[in-house]
């Protein structure tokens, strides 16, 4: 499958990194407004392609994106140290208006990948401007904050992280839930797990890795100015979801008709992704205070979105 990159930047480039080195795209094109960027990028990249998988790796303007399967949006402004993702969105939006429609002229049957944030709002700022199917229009959501979830859930439980079921949902961002109630090691229980292995899960330790993955990014922000190689790994792993139709649950990101109470919303649950972009979307057992902090992300969200549109 062809895949565009739009935005070059660090996370474009990271998942055009990602999908070379996985094999997940035949082709790749990134553009940018940086055309010299995009050449860049395109090149290095190109370069691991012999140690890797066939994929033809380019750089061009929109008309290059004809025939794309899937199209991944990354550009934008990015957070300075201290600032929150929901900060960056006026100038975001901005940028969208004005490249997806540059997007759809080249490749009308594309489906979105969004990847600037804030994620959430920008997915339904996507879906608004695109007019696509809601289950084309797809953000990452918190596909990164779950897989942080399981690295440090794993590394708790002294396991591995694909051997972690276990969710983070709602907002991609500081309203974000991780969902410990149906957390699985293997077919136990989190808990169950912790117990017979002698490490309980205690309200400190859990504390101390929901503020590992809530506080991720400002951590690794300040360290090194951005992040991203976790969201160019997530990246591929959903565009590898749709090319090969295989039907994975992972938590993404779509305009969802309702959720605890709150309408016509952007925010990330596990949704069976395929070749026909999101085909369902499961709805998690969850605690009471779960179920309240999912209420509260979403609200946070609608409340957000709803200052673009006045
Ligand atoms: N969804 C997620 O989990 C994550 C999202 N992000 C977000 O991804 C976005 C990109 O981050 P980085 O790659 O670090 O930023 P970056 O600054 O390295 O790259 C952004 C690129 O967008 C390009 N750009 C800006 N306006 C454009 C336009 N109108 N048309 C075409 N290209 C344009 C810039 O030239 C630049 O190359 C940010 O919004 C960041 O917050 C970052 C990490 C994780
Ligand atoms: C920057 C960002 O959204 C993240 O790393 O989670």
């Amino acid at each position: 499958m062809k895949v565009g990159i739009v935005g070059a930047g660090m996370v474009g480039s990271a998942a055009g990194y990602a999908l070379a080195l996985r094999g997940g795209a035949s082709e790749i094109v990134f553009v940018d407004l940086n055309e010299k960027l995009a050449v860049a990028q395109a090149e290095d990249i190109a370069h691991a392609v012999p140690f890797a998988h066939p994929c033809k790796v380019t750089a061009g303007g929109y008309d290059a994106l004809d025939g794309a399967g899937i199209v991944i949006l990354s550009a934008g402004v990015a957070q300075k140290p201290g600032e929150s993702r929901l900060s960056l969105l006026s100038r975001n939006a901005e940028v969208f208006g004005k490249v997806i429609e540059s997007v759809l002229k080249a490749a009308p049957d594309t489906m979105l990948l969004v990847a600037s944030n804030p994620v959430d709002i920008m997915t339904e700022v996507a879906l608004r401007i695109s007019g696509l199917d809601p289950a084309r229009v797809i953000g990452s959501g918190t596909i990164l904050d779950t897989a942080r979830f399981r690295s440090l859930l794993g590394g708790h439980l002294g396991i591995a992280a694909q051997s972690v079921h276990a969710y983070v949902l709602g907002e991609h961002g500081d309203s974000e839930v991780l969902a410990w109630r149906d957390a699985r090691a293997g077919s136990e229980t989190v808990d169950s797990f912790a117990q017979q292995i002698g490490r309980p899960l205690t309200d400190d330790v859990k504390a101390r890795i929901d503020e590992g993955v809530r506080r991720a990014a400002y951590k690794i922000i300040e360290g090194k100015g951005a992040t991203w190689y976790g969201i160019g790994a997530g990246l591929a792993r959903i565009v590898q979801a749709v090319r090969d139709d295989q039907r994975a649950v992972l938590s993404v990101s779509i305009v969802t008709p309702e959720v605890q109470g709150v309408t016509d919303v952007a925010l990330s649950l596990p949704r069976v992704v395929g070749a026909g972009g999101v085909l369902h979307t499961l709805t998690p057992a969850l605690e009471d205070s779960e179920a309240a902090a999912l209420r509260a992300s979403a609200e946070t969200l609608k409340d957000t979105a709803s200052q673009l549109t006045g």
